[in-house]
């Protein structure tokens, strides 16, 4: 069996200390104090790669496939048959541990479109696309078609195959392409010829195929030390070498180079408003060109570390609201009148990293709205969003209401909103600032027919003028008041037996043709929680897929 050729600065380390080894035992005449830490450096060295593989999380089995397919392909006959224009050795290969931490990168930069130039048999590329989310993208550039006929049967196998689309041909022809079309990545994986490093380097900054945030990441940065050692010959450690020093000294970017197996740079683009100064373009340097404290708008609309409490949260519209603003940082309170639905959402935002508690309370008794807002001051220090959701509906024709329905209703929805409102925006004028959210209903602005709601319909229209009241008293000490009024919302509830017959009946009525999804309601609760609206108050943002219009 022929030797392995080492391919990384350690297998190139292992290498010289085996053979030091061998001479040193060959000779006899060696001490122990040099055979001695001589095997120590051995054992270190040659178990790092082992250790790394075996500690990183197992490949899926689709991945697995793909390398054992390719370190058993005879790729001198494939080209000897002139099926390749070159030959492809077979440890060109990313494999595991560089799969792995691709992968992770993909999910820390929470990239979405991933650009791959130099696909081989596809390990890398499949390895990025199973940290993308489902809708991500991921192109491959490949030189050679036979590695696209390799690779798509393992694509085909795995779930994030499809995420994949390889281009063959020479990858500069693609991304001449990719950027008349507009085209933008999150992140570049460039892992070509080494030669043409610099030119994908240069052409990719310079037509903005990598987005601002996005991250260009470069393999065998070390080529084997070649890179750094003294005698180096060979023309891709060259390359590699002045691709590093090209990159070290680029003002448009920063760079580290990832000691992992054959090195991996990881370079990012400098803020856009440091580059103009450096390049002295005229602009117009102000917060719509830096976006506001420097954030970009969708970092605007995080709520990373706000307090936020949810009424109703236990199920549909409030339980969205709850998901939302826990996946946009917040801390979350689920109330609900149900101790255990607010527990199994509660769970269910700390199953998916949030921090969030459970609170059971009535919204309609003052006891359980004081109580309710002292245990998350309490707990968390303050409240920053306050989202008054829970409400009840009942059906009867007006003139057969009764004033226990009236009463009921109102209590819930109009005279609990407003506890919650004033206890609540009592601890946020304190500090000025907090963002409270209602939910009124469509309902407030027209009649929604043919079921007949009066309690409903003139509680949510109160629940309009509490929020413009209070937006307008309490906007100049800091507290912002706002409510969301969703339109025919598909929950349950909807599908009961009495109200089934009705949604046919609804549908002729919204332009959108559809109802409402708690999920469609979600992106606002977002928006007029985070500072992005802070010149927003007493607005009712009515989300009904055109209903009211009709
Ligand atoms: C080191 S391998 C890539 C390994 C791959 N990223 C992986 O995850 O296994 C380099 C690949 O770049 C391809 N390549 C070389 N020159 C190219 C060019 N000019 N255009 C497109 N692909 C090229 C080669 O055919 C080879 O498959």
């Amino acid at each position: 069996m022929s030797e392995k050729v080492p391919d990384t600065p350690l297998e190139v380390l292992v290498h010289l200390l085996t053979r030091a080894k061998e001479a040193a035992e060959a000779s006899g005449a060696v001490p122990e104090e040099v055979t001695r830490p001589l095997q120590k450096a051995l054992d270190i060295a040659s178990g790092l790669d082992v250790y790394l593989e075996t500690m990183s999380t197992q490949q899926s089995e689709p991945l697995a496939e793909l390398y054992n397919k390719t370190v058993s392909h005879d790729w001198d006959q494939v080209h000897k048959e002139g099926k390749t224009k070159f030959r492809l050795p077979k440890e060109c290969i990313t494999g595991h541990v560089e799969g792995q931490t691709l992968k992770m990168l993909i999910h820390m930069s929470q990239a979405k479109r991933v650009l791959e130039i130099g696909m081989f048999t596809g390990y890398g590329a499949l390895s990025m696309a199973e940290g993308l989310p489902e809708d991500g993208c991921l192109v491959a550039c490949e030189l050679e078609p036979y590695l696209k006929d390799f690779a798509q049967p393992i694509f085909d196998k795995s779930p994030h195959g499809r995420k994949i689309t390889v281009r063959t041909g020479s990858a500069m022809d693609t991304l001449r392409e990719l950027a008349a079309a507009g085209e933008q990545f999150d992140v570049v994986f460039i892992d070509a010829d080494k030669d043409n490093y610099i030119n994908y380097y240069n052409f990719i900054l310079d037509n903005n195929l990598v987005t601002l945030r996005g991250v260009i990441c470069v393999d065998n940065s070390l080529f084997k030390a070649k890179v750094y050692l003294k005698d180096t010959t060979d023309s891709n450690g060259l390359a590699l070498r002045k691709f590093n020093q090209f990159v070290c000294d680029d003002p448009r970017v920063e760079q580290v180079i990832i000691p992992l197996r054959d090195g991996i740079s990881v370079i990012r683009r400098v803020s856009a408003a440091s580059e103009c100064a450096r390049t002295q373009s005229k602009i117009t340097d102000d917060e719509v060109f830096r976006g506001v404290k420097g954030l970009p708008i969708l970092h605007r609309l995080r709520l990373d570390g706000k307090v936020a409490y949810v009424t109703g949260a236990g199920q549909g519209i409030g339980r969205a609201f709850a998901h939302a603003l826990g996946e946009a940082g917040a801390k979350v309170a689920v109330v609900d009148r149900d101790q255990d639905k607010a527990e199994a959402v509660a769970k269910e935002l700390l199953l998916k990293g949030s921090n969030a508690v459970a609170i059971t309370a009535d919204i309609s008794r003052s006891e359980d709205v004081q109580r309710m807002i002292d245990s998350i001051v309490s707990r968390w220090g303050s409240i920053d969003v306050a989202c008054n959701n829970a409400g009840i509906n009942m059906n009867s024709a007006s003139e057969d209401t009764s004033l226990e329905e009236w009463d009921q209703t109102f209590n819930v929805n109009l005279r609990g909103t407003f506890m919650c409102c004033q206890a609540a925006g009592r601890v946020m004028l304190k500090r000025g600032y907090g963002k409270i959210i209602n939910t009124a209903s469509m309902a407030s602005l027209i009649v929604p027919h043919p079921q007949k709601q009066l309690s409903y319909n003139t509680s949510k229209a109160g629940v309009v003028k509490l929020t413009q009241t209070l937006g307008a008293e309490w906007m100049d000490r800091g507290v912002r008041v706002n409510c969301i009024s969703p339109g025919i919302v598909d929950t349950p509830l909807i599908h009961s037996e009495s109200l089934r017959p009705l949604v046919q009946r609804w549908l002729s009525d919204i332009p959108a043709g559809r109802l409402a999804q708690v999920t469609d309601l979600q992106a606002a609760v977002v928006y007029l929680a985070s500072d992005a609206s802070d010149y927003m108050t007493g607005h009712n943002l009515v989300i009904e897929g055109g209903q009211s219009l009709w």
